[in-house]
Formats: structure tokens, C-alpha cells, sequence
């Protein structure tokens, strides 16, 4: 073979193929036998301990091969059931084989029976395919195997790679201890953990390099394949106890993912974004602009949950880091706990329970009332704010609301042309206003004092709305009858550090340590969506939903690689963008263009073959802030 070329040696089972070749042909010959299970698992356990070097391979073949008791006419079937089993990288990755197949040798203890036909899809051709090969009797059962061939050996591979004398570099991809052991014969440059089906500990231990897919291979290998970029390599960091739906959606979608359990503060996220490709955070983790200056590869915040006034979205965008939240997922949780709230206190339940658990007993009927009737005065009108106003109204309640800006009163609802009129007519107010800074302290004395006496107040919107020391000496004066406060200023960052505020202790008052959106429904809910959100703009360009980004929804990217531009919005990027692309000479399938105020986003679909010299020049374009090439 040619001195200076490249090998790429791979390994067959568990790696080519997502299983062991022998356990499904026991599978296949073991048919609807009563010793199936039996029979399979002990091939298995035999096939394991070969793998992991615990058992010599010539025992385990031995074994394995007395136990199968398989006919040359299972082999057909075999391979049908193989062709579907093969890894989804490898599947993915033809692009690789349609250009490097003469120099990608199968090297297998498994079986050329099974093993040529499945590889030859790939364009692998037979001579490439080094394996073992069965023996038959005259009724065509599967005796033994040919006991010359060196892969039937110990050390099989490595006897098998001398006998090959490569002249060039060789670079093995396994998940077997087998495989290593060619590099640590000396007759591989590196060898390739391949992770995508097991994982083995003893071969982890010894690889130069971890391959959870062939594309991570391929891309340290600066070989074709058909992502632009390996999804190992993006790494997730979830905080603030998200939902498991969404660690198992993004390990699914093959990235890297850690959980941490409680909020981290700037100085503690600034070190651990680094390295962050995705963040995905709740109500408590501040996204400043500090942390942001260390978030270099950072590309999207996915808030999980509703508000994003945590997040510095203008440094987000000025960094090009794309920001989702799940507008609608919680709404529903947040708005049963307003009306359970209501309900308690208008009959006094905080107190009451209270003394019951201090043995005092005071069956009354002063002062309760019934919520029906009643007006409900809401403080914001939107999506939780017109939710409680149709579930309040059902309840019977007289429902007036106000908002900064004009809604659309739903069912029977009274606007309220000014706060004034919604805190002087109203039995119960509900804040449901959104994070923005100008709420701040908006609720203090001055709108206590224009509330009726014994008005219920409730906020489940943001902590700082409230000016908490007015708060206080409003419930304490009485004209506040009942409150609920769901959401604080200060707010503890883990459940393991203490909840202090001014507000603790004080009479028909429920402290709820902001749990309005915690159900089991709208976590999972929440968890669900957000990863989505992210997978369509990761993997299409898609921005639809965001928060800080233009929106724009992108046709499917059929044969074409799509070049995502994100600039400042300064007068003639488009024109440069296309300069380059015409001066490339390339063929423009679609192009897509949405500014905002601050950022500009041009998507463009090419031909695939371009020179990709283009790639660096779109970078360098002035006032660019962020590009990737997509396929
Ligand atoms: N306690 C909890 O666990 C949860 C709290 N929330 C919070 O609830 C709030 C409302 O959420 P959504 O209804 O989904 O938001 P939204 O954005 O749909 O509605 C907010 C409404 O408040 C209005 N608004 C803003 N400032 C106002 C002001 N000063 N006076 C009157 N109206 C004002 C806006 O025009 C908008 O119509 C948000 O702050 C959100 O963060 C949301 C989910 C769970
Ligand atoms: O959805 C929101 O805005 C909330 O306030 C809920 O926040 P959380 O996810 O419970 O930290």
C-alpha cells in the first residue's frame, strides 16, 4: 500500500453496527426457542468479557460459536436485521465513505459472512473487510471457524495489522479493548474510543481520543462529513433544578449536557460559561453583561419559564446570543394557585390552619367571605392576567382589569381606564405586570392607601413590583386584610440557603417561595418546549419565538448549505455578503433577511459545492458578530 496515505481502521460490532454481530445471529437462530433469553445473555456476557479483556478472545469465540447452534440459512436473515442496525453516525456520514471507502479497512473478530455485505452499502469493497470466517457441516450448521485466520487469535487485530505492513498513518475506531491494542502495539498513530453504542471503561481509559459519533472522528480529522459541526462538542449547562425531560432531549439530540441544581451568581456563572454553548436557566440566574464578556461560545439562553428580565437582552444580542423563553407553559399552574390564594384568604385559612396546629380550635364566620361576587381588580392583562380573568369570571367573580397598554377585555371584563380606578373599586388585586425595570417599587404607599379597606392582595408577577416595608404596614394596619406573595426582591438562590424578608410572621398572609409556575405539568411542559425552540435554531437558523432576536421562520434546507450571518444593523451588509457570494461565483438558492433595531440576520442557501475560503471572508466582514456555516 502507498506510503504517506491515510487508514482508517474500524472496528465492525458495537461500532460499524449499533450491536454485536454473534448475539443477533443467536437471536435470529435461537428463533422462538423456550432457551432463548437464556441462551442470548450467556453469548452476550461471553461477548463482554472478550470485549473488556477479562477472557482471552479465542475462548470467547469458542464459546460463543458451541452455544449458537446457528444454519448457513440464518446468515440472510442476519444481515437484513444488521442493515437496520447500523450507527446513525456511520449512516449519516456516506459522504465520508463515498470519498475515503479504499482506505477504510474493516478490521473484525467478527464474521465476513455478515460483515462484507453490510459494509459493501458503504462502498467498502470485500478486500477491505479483514474478519473470521465460518466453518459448516454437511447440513449447513455453523460448526466452528477457521482456525488459520488470524482474527480467530489472540491479539487477532493487532497479528492482522503486522501481516498488513500500512505504509502511511493509520487511525483506528473502535469500542473494544481489541482495537487498542493495535495502537498499543505501536501500529496505529491514534486510537478512537467509539462511544456511540457502549461505553467501556478499561478502553476509555486508554483511548487518545473519545468519539461519541463518527463525526467527532471526522471533524478532529478534518474529513467531509455531513454536520457542519460535531453535536458532542456542543456542551448544555442547565441550571436552577430544570425538568429531566429536557437533559434527556438534549442528550438525545447528541450534546454534551450538565445539570447543576441551584442558581449560580455572576462570579460563579462567569467562570462556568466558558465553555457553554447553551445555558438554560429559570427566574434566578442573572444573564449580565459581566457574564456575558466570558460567554464566548455561547449561542443560545433558553429561559425556562416566562420572565426574562434576569437576562441583559440587549447584551445578548450585541454578543448575538439568541434568548427563548416559554411564553405559555406555566400560565395555567400560576393562575389555579391565584385563585386557591384568593380563596384561602377571603376565609382567613393562613391564620386558621395556624392555630390548629397549636392546638387552638375557633370555628367562625366572621370575616370570611365567599369569592363570588366579589371584584377581582387584575394588574397587567396578559397571558396569566386574562387567563384568571376567565377562570375568575367561571368563579363568579366581577372581573376589572388594567394594563399599560390597550387589551381586549375578555368575557365580561371591565377595563379600567387608570390604576387609580382598579385599586379604588376592586376587593381583590392580583399583580400579574411583566419583569420590565420601570416596575420597580411601583406598588407602595401611595397605591395601598388608595386600596379599599380589607382589599386582598396577591402578586405573583416579580418581587421588586412591591415595595415590601409598605407592604408590611399595610397588612399590619389592617387596610391589607389578606396577602399572598409569591415572589420577592431577595430571593434565595438554592433551597439549602435561608428565606429572609420583612414579611414573615405577619397575620393572613401566605408566603409561597415562588412556586406559581412549579407544577409537575408546567415543568414538563416548559422542558419540552424550550429544547425545541433551540434544536430549530441550532439546526435550521429558525428564531421564531425569540426574545431578543428578529424572528424568522426558515424553509426547510434541502441540498444546500445555509449561511447564517448575524451582524450589527449598520447600512450595507446584504450588499457585502452577496460581493463575496458573487465573487465566489456561488449559485444563491434562497435568501432571507430580518433586522431589528440593533441586529441584522441574513440567511442564505448556496449549492454545496463553493470554495470555503468564502467562509472566512463572510467572518471577516466588518461589524459581524456572529456566522456559521449550516449543514
Ligand atoms: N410566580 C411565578 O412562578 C411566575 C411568575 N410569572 C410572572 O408573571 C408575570 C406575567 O406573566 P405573563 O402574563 O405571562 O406576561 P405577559 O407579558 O403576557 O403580560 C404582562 C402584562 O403586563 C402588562 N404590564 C406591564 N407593566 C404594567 C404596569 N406597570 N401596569 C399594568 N400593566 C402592565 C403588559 O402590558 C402585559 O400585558 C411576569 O412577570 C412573569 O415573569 C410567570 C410565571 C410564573
Ligand atoms: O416563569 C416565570 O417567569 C417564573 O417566574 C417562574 O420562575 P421559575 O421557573 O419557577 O424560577
Amino acid at each position: 500500500m502507498n506510503a504517506g496515505k491515510k487508514y482508517f481502521v474500524i472496528d465492525f460490532d458495537s461500532t460499524f453496527t449499533k450491536v454485536e454481530g454473534l448475539d443477533e445471529l443467536a437471536g435470529v437462530a435461537l428463533g422462538n426457542s423456550p432457551h432463548r433469553e437464556q441462551v442470548t445473555q450467556e453469548i452476550s456476557n461471553i461477548t463482554n468479557q472478550g470485549m473488556d479483556g477479562s477472557i482471552s478472545f479465542s475462548e470467547s469465540l469458542e464459546k460463543r460459536i458451541s452455544l449458537l447452534k446457528a444454519h448457513r440459512d440464518h446468515i440472510g436473515e442476519l444481515v437484513e436485521k444488521l442493515k437496520t442496525k447500523v450507527s446513525d453516525s456511520f449512516r449519516r456520514n456516506q459522504v465520508f465513505f463515498d470519498e475515503y471507502a479504499p482506505q477504510v479497512l474493516v478490521v473484525s473478530s467478527g464474521f465476513k459472512e455478515f460483515i462484507t455485505p453490510i459494509v459493501a452499502e458503504f462502498g467498502i469493497a470485500a478486500d477491505n473487510v479483514f474478519a473470521n470466517t465460518f466453518t459448516f457441516d454437511q447440513d449447513g450448521y455453523i460448526v466452528g471457524y477457521d482456525h488459520n485466520n488470524v482474527l480467530s487469535k489472540d491479539k487477532g487485530k493487532v497479528k492482522q495489522l503486522k501481516a498488513l505492513n500500512l505504509k502511511g498513518d493509520v487511525y483506528v475506531i473502535g469500542d473494544g479493548y481489541t482495537d487498542y491494542e493495535i495502537r498499543e502495539a505501536g501500529l496505529a498513530n491514534k486510537f478512537y474510543a467509539f462511544t456511540e453504542n457502549v461505553n467501556r471503561d478499561s478502553v476509555l481509559d486508554k483511548a487518545d481520543h473519545i468519539a461519541p459519533t463518527l463525526e467527532e472522528f471526522l471533524y478532529d480529522n478534518k474529513l467531509p462529513m455531513s454536520l457542519s459541526y460535531p453535536k458532542n462538542r456542543i456542551n448544555v449547562l442547565l441550571l436552577e433544578n430544570i425538568h429531566s425531560d429536557a437533559k434527556e432531549l438534549f442528550e438525545k439530540e447528541g450534546y454534551n449536557v450538565e445539570i447543576i441544581a441551584g442558581a449560580l451568581d455572576e462570579a460563579e456563572l462567569s467562570e462556568k460559561i466558558k465553555d457553554v454553548h447553551i445555558l438554560g436557566i429559570r427566574s434566578k440566574t442573572h444573564i449580565t453583561r459581566k457574564v456575558l464578556e466570558n460567554a464566548n461560545r455561547l449561542m443560545v439562553v433558553g429561559a425556562f419559564c416566562i420572565g426574562t428580565n434576569q437576562i441583559d437582552l440587549e447584551a445578548c444580542l450585541e454578543k448575538g446570543v439568541l434568548t427563548f423563553n416559554a411564553p405559555y407553559s406555566n400560565t395555567r399552574s400560576v393562575v389555579e394557585l391565584a385563585i386557591a390564594q384568593m380563596i384561602m384568604l377571603m376565609r382567613n385559612i393562613p391564620d386558621v390552619s395556624m392555630k390548629m396546629h397549636q392546638g387552638i380550635w375557633q370555628k367562625s364566620a366572621a370575616n370570611s367571605n365567599e369569592i363570588r361576587g366579589k371584584k377581582l381588580g387584575i394588574v397587567g392583562y396578559g397571558n396569566i392576567g386574562k387567563q384568571l380573568s376567565v377562570l375568575g369570571e367561571a368563579l363568579g367573580l366581577d372581573v376589572y382589569y388594567y394594563d399599560v397598554v390597550e387589551k381586549l377585555a375578555l368575557g365580561n371584563a371591565t377595563k379600567c381606564k387608570t390604576i387609580e380606578e382598579l385599586l379604588s373599586t376592586t376587593d381583590i388585586i392580583s399583580l400579574h405586570v411583566d419583569g420590565r425595570s420601570d416596575n420597580r417599587n411601583i406598588f407602595g404607599k401611595e397605591y395601598f392607601d388608595m386600596m379599599k379597606d380589607g382589599v386582598i392582595f396577591m402578586n405573583l408577577s416579580r418581587g421588586f413590583v412591591i415595595d415590601i416595608e409598605a407592604l408590611k404596614v399595610a397588612v399590619e394596619s389592617g387596610k391589607i386584610r389578606g396577602a399572598s406573595i409569591d415572589v420577592f426582591p431577595e430571593e434565595p438562590k438554592t433551597n439549602e440557603e435561608p428565606f429572609k424578608s420583612a414579611l414573615k410572621g405577619l397575620p393572613n398572609t401566605i408566603l409561597t417561595p415562588h412556586i406559581g409556575g412549579s407544577t409537575q405539568e408546567a415543568q414538563k411542559n416548559i422542558a419540552n418546549y424550550v429544547p425545541t425552540q433551540v434544536f430549530n435554531y441550532i439546526n435550521k437558523g429558525d428564531t421564531f419565538g425569540s426574545v431578543n432576536f428578529p424572528n424568522i421562520q426558515l424553509p426547510e434546507q434541502r441540498n444546500a448549505h445555509r449561511l447564517i450571518h448575524v451582524h450589527e444593523n449598520v447600512p450595507g451588509i446584504l450588499a457585502k455578503i452577496n460581493t463575496i457570494l458573487n465573487r465566489h461565483e456561488v449559485n444563491i438558492l434562497g435568501q432571507y433577511l430580518k433586522t431589528n433595531e440593533k441586529l441584522g440576520y441574513v440567511i442564505t442557501d448556496v449549492n454545496k459545492e463553493y470554495d470555503k475560503e468564502l467562509i472566512n471572508e463572510m467572518r471577516a466582514i466588518p461589524h459581524t458578530i456572529k456566522f456559521r456555516p449550516l449543514y
